[in-house]
C-alpha cells in the first residue's frame, strides 16, 4: 500500500460525502472491469462507430506505455502534482491502482456534460463507487472476462506490464469481479463482436430518450 498523505481525502475511505451532481443535460457512462478484460478495446470500437461520445482523459502517475500520448491516453503527471490536484479539488474521483494514482479531472466531465454530451469514463472499482455517490444518474457498466485464465492470457499477450504489475492486476481483478453485481449492466467480453453489439444495443436503448447534442 502506498503512503497516503493524511490531508488527502478519498470518498471511498470514509471521508465527508462530496456534493451530489447532475448528469443533465448530458449523460455519464462508467466502464469498469479488471485490467486486461478488454475495456480499452471495446471502447475504441464503440467510439469509432459513435464519434459523438466523449471519452474523458484521466490523470495518472503511471509511466506512459510505448505509443501512449500525453493528453490523449492520459495526462501523465508526477505524484506530487497528482497530490496537489487532489488537495485543490481538481479531481471528481481518484484511486490508487497497482501502485499508481489515477483520477478524473473535474473539467473532463462537467464541461461536456453541461454542454449536453454523453461522456464515458473508463475507471477502476473505487473510482466507479465514488462516481455513483456523486452522480446518481450515471449509468455503470461492468465488463467481465470469460474466465480468470483468459484474463491472465490477455494481460500477458498484451505484453505491456512486467511480472509484478501483472500479479497486482490479477489480485485486484478478483476483488473487482466480486463487485460486478453493483453495476447496472454486466457484459462478458468473450467474442469481441458479440460484446460490442450487446454494449451498443443496451447503451442506445437506455440513453435514447435524451440524445446527445
Ligand atoms: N479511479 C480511476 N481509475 C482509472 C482512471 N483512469 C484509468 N483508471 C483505471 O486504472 C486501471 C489501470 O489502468 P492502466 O494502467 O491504463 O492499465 P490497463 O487497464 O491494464 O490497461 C484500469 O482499471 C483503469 O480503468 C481514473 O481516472 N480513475
Ligand atoms: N474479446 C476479446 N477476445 C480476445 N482478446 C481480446 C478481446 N478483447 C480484448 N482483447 C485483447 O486483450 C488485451 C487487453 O485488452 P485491453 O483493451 O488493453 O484491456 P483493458 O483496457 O481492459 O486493460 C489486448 O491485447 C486486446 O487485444
Amino acid at each position: 500500500m502506498t503512503h497516503r498523505p493524511s490531508s488527502i481525502a478519498n470518498p471511498t475511505h470514509g471521508d465527508n460525502s462530496p456534493p451530489v451532481l447532475s448528469t443533465s443535460p448530458g449523460q455519464l457512462i462508467v466502464f469498469t472491469g479488471p485490467s486486461g478484460v478488454g475495456k480499452g478495446t471495446l471502447l475504441r470500437a464503440l467510439l469509432e462507430k459513435h464519434p459523438e461520445l466523449h471519452l474523458s482523459v484521466s490523470a495518472t502517475t503511471r509511466a506512459p506505455r510505448p505509443g501512449e500520448v500525453h493528453g490523449q491516453h492520459y495526462y501523465f503527471v508526477e505524484r506530487a502534482d497528482f497530490e496537489q490536484m487532489i488537495r485543490q479539488g481538481d479531481l471528481l474521483e481518484w484511486a490508487e491502482f497497482a501502485g499508481n494514482y489515477y483520477g478524473t479531472p473535474v473539467q473532463s466531465v462537467t464541461v461536456p456534460v453541461q454542454a449536453g454530451h454523453w461522456v464515458v469514463l473508463e475507471i477502476e472499482l473505487d473510482g466507479a463507487r465514488q462516481i455513483r455517490q456523486r452522480f446518481p444518474g450515471a449509468w455503470q457498466i461492468f465488463i467481465l472476462p470469460p474466465s480468470l485464465e483468459e484474463l491472465e492470457h490477455r494481460i500477458r499477450q498484451r505484453g505491456q506490464d512486467d511480472e509484478a504489475a501483472i500479479t497486482r492486476r490479477l489480485q485486484r481483478a478478483q476483488v473487482e469481479i466480486e463487485a460486478a453485481a453493483e453495476f447496472d449492466l454486466q457484459i462478458v467480453n468473450d467474442d469481441l463482436e458479440v460484446a460490442l453489439e450487446r454494449l451498443e444495443s443496451c447503451l442506445f436503448e437506455r440513453l435514447q430518450a435524451t440524445p446527445p447534442h
